[in-house]
C-alpha cells in the first residue's frame, strides 16, 4: 500500500501535537546527496539499563507497525529519527503514528 507524503501544513499541525519532537536535517554531504528531513526526539532515562529497556520496547512497537526509526542508544539516552523510505524519504502518517506510540510508552519508562 503506497503511503503519501504529508503536506507542510499537515506536518506542522501534527508536530504541534507532539511536544519534544522536531524535524532534523540529516545526511547532507558536499556532493550529490541531498539532506533528508527526519522526525526526531531524544529521551533521557535514569540509567543505561532503563534506556536499553526503552529501546527494546520501541523495537517491539516498530515491528508491530512495520515501520522503523534510526534508534540510537547512548549511556542514558535514546534517540529516534524516522522518515518513510518507501515514500522517498518524505514524512508520512506512519512516522507520526510511530511517534505517537512512542510517546505513549516512554512516560511509563520514566523517560524525559
Ligand atoms: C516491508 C516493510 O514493511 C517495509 O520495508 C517497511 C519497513 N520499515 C520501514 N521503515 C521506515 N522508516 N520506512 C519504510 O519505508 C519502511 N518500510
Amino acid at each position: 500500500m503506497p503511503v503519501e507524503p504529508l503536506s507542510q501544513k499537515e506536518i506542522e499541525d501534527r508536530l504541534a501535537e507532539l511536544p519534544g519532537w522536531s524535524l532534523t536535517s540529516v545526511g547532507a554531504d558536499a556532493g550529490a546527496k541531498a539532506a533528508e528531513v527526519k522526525l526526531t526526539r531524544s529521551f533521557r532515562l535514569a540509567s543505561h539499563f532503563a534506556a536499553t529497556a526503552l529501546v527494546v520496547h520501541i523495537a517491539q512497537v516498530q515491528e508491530e507497525l512495520g515501520h522503523h526509526s534510526d534508534l540510537t542508544l547512548g549511556y542514558n539516552t535514546v534517540t529516534l529519527a524516522v522518515n518513510t523510505h518507501s515514500a522517498g524519504g518524505a514524512l508520512t502518517g506512519l512516522d507520526f503514528a510511530l511517534a505517537g506510540r512512542v510517546e505513549a510508552l516512554a512516560a511509563g519508562h520514566g523517560a524525559e
